[in-house]
C-alpha cells in the first residue's frame, strides 16, 4: 500500500521515518504549520505523485498534539474517530455555531479505521484549530462543546479535505506532547510524544 504521511514539522517526520516498516511504502511530507499549510501542500503532493503515475492509497496526518485532562495522558497514542475543525461555523455570543448547522458544508471528516486497527491507543474525536488553545477557560469551553474530543492539533481537518477531494481515505494519528490550556511550551513533553510517534507508525 503506498501511503502519504503528513507531519508539520521535520521533528514529527523524523519520528516517523524511525517507525517505518517494510510492508508499506511510505513518503512522508513536512507540511508547515496551521490547516491551511496542510491541505495546500496535501494536495500539491497528491496531484503530483498521481501525474507521476504513482496514486497514493491512502493519506494518513501524523504528529504531536495537546490532550484534553482527564481523557488521555502524555505520551499517549490518540487515534481520530473524526478530525473536526473547531473554529470553521459561527461564534456566537452564547454558542458556537458549527459550519453544519448553517448548510455550508461540514466541520467534520470521518476516519478511516482499517488502516490503523493495529495501533494501540485511545481513540475519539481529534480537533484542529489554527490557533493553539492557550488557556485552562478556552480549554474548558472547548472540552464542552465537544465531549467526544480527545485532544487538538492544527493540520489534522487540512489534510482530511484534501484526501476527501481527491476520493482517498484519512486517517489522523496523534501523540501527546501537552495537556491543552495555560501554556506553558516548556512543559511540552516532545521527546515522549516522539518516542510514541515511533511506536504508533511501526504498528500501522
Ligand atoms: O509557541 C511556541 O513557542 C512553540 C514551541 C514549540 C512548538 C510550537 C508549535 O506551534 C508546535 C505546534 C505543532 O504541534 C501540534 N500541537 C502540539 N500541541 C498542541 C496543542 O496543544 N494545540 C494545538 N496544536 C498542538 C500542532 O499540530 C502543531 O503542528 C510552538
Amino acid at each position: 500500500m503506498r501511503i502519504l504521511v503528513v507531519c508539520a514539522v521535520a521533528e514529527e517526520a523524523q519520528a516517523v521515518e524511525a517507525g517505518r516498516a517494510v510492508r508499506h511504502e511510505l513518503d512522508v511530507l513536512v507540511c508547515g504549520v496551521g490547516p491551511a499549510a496542510a491541505a495546500a501542500a496535501t494536495a500539491r503532493a497528491i496531484a503530483d505523485n498521481s501525474g507521476m503515475g504513482r496514486a497514493y492509497d491512502v493519506v494518513v496526518n501524523a504528529g504531536i498534539c495537546g490532550a484534553f485532562e482527564g481523557r488521555a495522558a502524555i505520551g499517549d497514542v490518540l487515534i481520530a474517530t473524526d478530525s473536526v475543525h473547531a473554529e470553521l461555523g459561527v461564534a456566537l455570543p452564547w454558542r458556537f455555531q458549527p459550519i453544519d448547522e448553517i448548510g455550508f458544508g461540514t466541520n467534520r471528516i470521518g476516519c478511516n479505521t482499517v488502516l490503523t486497527v493495529a495501533v494501540e491507543g485511545v481513540r475519539g474525536e481529534i480537533l484542529t484549530l489554527a490557533s493553539i488553545t492557550g488557556s485552562d477557560g478556552l480549554a474548558a469551553q472547548l472540552a464542552h462543546r465537544y465531549p467526544e474530543a480527545i485532544g487538538e492539533a492544527m493540520e489534522g481537518f487540512g489534510v482530511a479535505t484534501a484526501a476527501q477531494q481527491a476520493g482517498l481515505p484519512f486517517a489522523e494519528i496523534r501523540t501527546v506532547s501537552n495537556f491543552i490550556g495555560d501554556r506553558e511550551v516548556g512543559n511540552w513533553d516532545w521527546d515522549a510524544a516522539l518516542k510514541s510517534l515511533t511506536t504508533a507508525i511501526r504498528e500501522l
